[in-house]
């Protein structure tokens, strides 16, 4: 019941995502009623939920691959179990700061006639899942109106002394320091070598491909250097915006080895990590970009490399899935999860090709190949290719050119030659 000390410690933010609203809304939890710090908007809006049940839902115990996955199975079977009028929202508590201090859990706001389904479905999802289930209840208390959280479907003699005190739903300023930034860091993007491995270490036991990844990885990287001689030059844009065409034609015009990240020897695994949370998906993406690295610093010996995509495009996708909302809400440029990972090869120049999306569209169209789940979104979700745009652009260290990829195909190649031999001095 780690989550319910943490809560009663009182120092734990739990942060409320709507999506409405430009800001979450964000409160902690204290043993005495007290007048709110700020604006009342959390009571205001819980007020407003009117006769709604709701719920909170972290998930607790095992260790971080077990409560990924947890959290991914729960996403699923919220959607799929509980009733239409109940809505299912995202829930973030965290200690302000502390990057390992995320927990991602659920808030639920139960509008349907009988509660008895609703409760079915959290007495099961306890029974499967290790999770921790808060409800929320007004007091009326000295003349004052207060919302108050304690445990839910949890007998007084299964929990320790206390444990399921009743605490107070006390509003609060958001941190200046979004917790999303605090979660990607290590969870969705990681920055060193052995953070990644780490997390397919943890895997072994669960899904058996990973043991074979990493011997890959280690075979790779035997000899892993981070220095190149002849220029190494990455191509990253959304899906269709002509890599593949012009990365090949590169390749020709310039006597240049052509690598691609995730590296053709992972090409076996990628449907199966394709299907894990973010933690374990992106840590497979990132081993990829090392084996990669390995792969430039052998060919950039003989001749100039090529490669389409590198760790740009596996962060970019991964920070853009992670924020949800508006671009607005994408931690800002300079933030620290925009900085290149200091043990990763850099290449000499990074060009990010972009058309528009109506270009683009017709270029898929054109092509009427199968698209992966991610690529389906990018098609209908405007707002989620804006968000990888973004991303692409606020990397740093080595930050992208953005080149203009709407002429023709031989239009496109002569602009990144002479690009090239500029900055490369090819
Ligand atoms: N400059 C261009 N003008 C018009 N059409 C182009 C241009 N470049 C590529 N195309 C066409 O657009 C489609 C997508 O191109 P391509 O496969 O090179 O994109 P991609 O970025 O590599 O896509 P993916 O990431 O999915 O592999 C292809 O049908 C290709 O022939
Ligand atoms: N270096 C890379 C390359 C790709 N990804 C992830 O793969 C998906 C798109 O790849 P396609 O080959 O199907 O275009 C996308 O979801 C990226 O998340 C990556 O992480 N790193």
């Amino acid at each position: 019941m780690s989550a319910v000390r943490l809560a009663r410690g009182c120092s734990r933010l739990f942060l409320l995502e709507l999506e409405a609203r430009a800001e979450p809304l964000c409160f902690l939890l204290r043993a005495e009623p007290s007048a709110p710090s700020c604006p009342s908007s959390t009571l205001a809006l819980l007020s407003a939920f009117g006769s709604a049940r709701l719920f909170s839902l972290l998930v607790h115990g095992g260790g971080r691959v077990h409560r990924a996955r947890s959290h991914a199975e729960l996403v699923n079977a919220l959607s799929s179990r509980l009733p239409p009028e109940c809505r299912v929202l995202p829930l973030t508590a965290f200690l302000p700061g502390v990057k390992d201090s995320v927990t991602r859990g659920f808030f639920l706001r139960d509008e349907s006639t009988s509660s008895s389904s609703t409760e079915r479905v959290l007495n099961e999802l306890k029974q499967s899942h290790a999770l921790t289930v808060f409800s929320y209840e007004r007091e009326e208390n000295g003349g004052g109106q207060y919302w108050c959280q304690e445990l839910w479907g949890c007998p007084t003699t299964d929990t320790e002394a206390g444990e399921n005190q009743r605490l107070y739903v006390t509003p609060v300023t958001a941190p200046q320091e979004n917790p999303t930034a605090l979660h990607i860091i290590n969870s969705v993007v990681f920055y060193r070598l052995d953070d990644a491995y780490q997390v397919l270490e943890e895997c072994r036991d669960i899904i058996p491909e990973s043991k074979e990844v990493l011997e890959i990885v280690n075979q790779q990287l035997e000899a892993y250097r981070r220095d190149i001689r002849f220029p190494v030059v990455v191509i990253k844009g959304l899906d269709a915006t002509g890599k593949t065409t012009l990365t090949e034609s590169l390749q020709q015009a310039l006597g240049a080895t052509l690598l691609k990240s995730p590296p053709q020897c992972l090409a076996a695994f990628r449907q199966r990590f394709d299907s894990e949370p973010p933690l374990i998906r992106r840590a497979f993406y990132a081993l990829g970009n090392y084996i990669t690295a390995a792969q430039i610093a052998r060919e950039s010996l003989q001749r100039p490399v090529i490669v389409d995509r590198y760790w740009h495009s596996t962060a970019a996708y991964a920070i853009a899935t992670a924020v949800s909302g508006a671009v607005e809400k994408l931690p800002a440029l300079g933030s620290e999860i925009y900085e290149w990972p200091s043990d990763l090869l850099q290449p000499s120049l990074v060009l990010l090709l972009t058309v528009s999306p109506r270009e683009r569209l017709r270029r898929l169209q054109g092509r009427g190949l199968g698209q992966t789940e991610e690529e389906t979104q990018l098609e209908v979700n405007d707002l989620f290719r804006q968000k990888v745009d973004e991303a692409y652009k606020r990397i740093q260290n080595p930050a992208c050119v953005t080149v203009d990829a709407s002429p023709s195909p031989d239009q496109v190649l002569q602009q990144v030659l002479s690009l090239i031999r500029n900055k490369c001095h090819l």
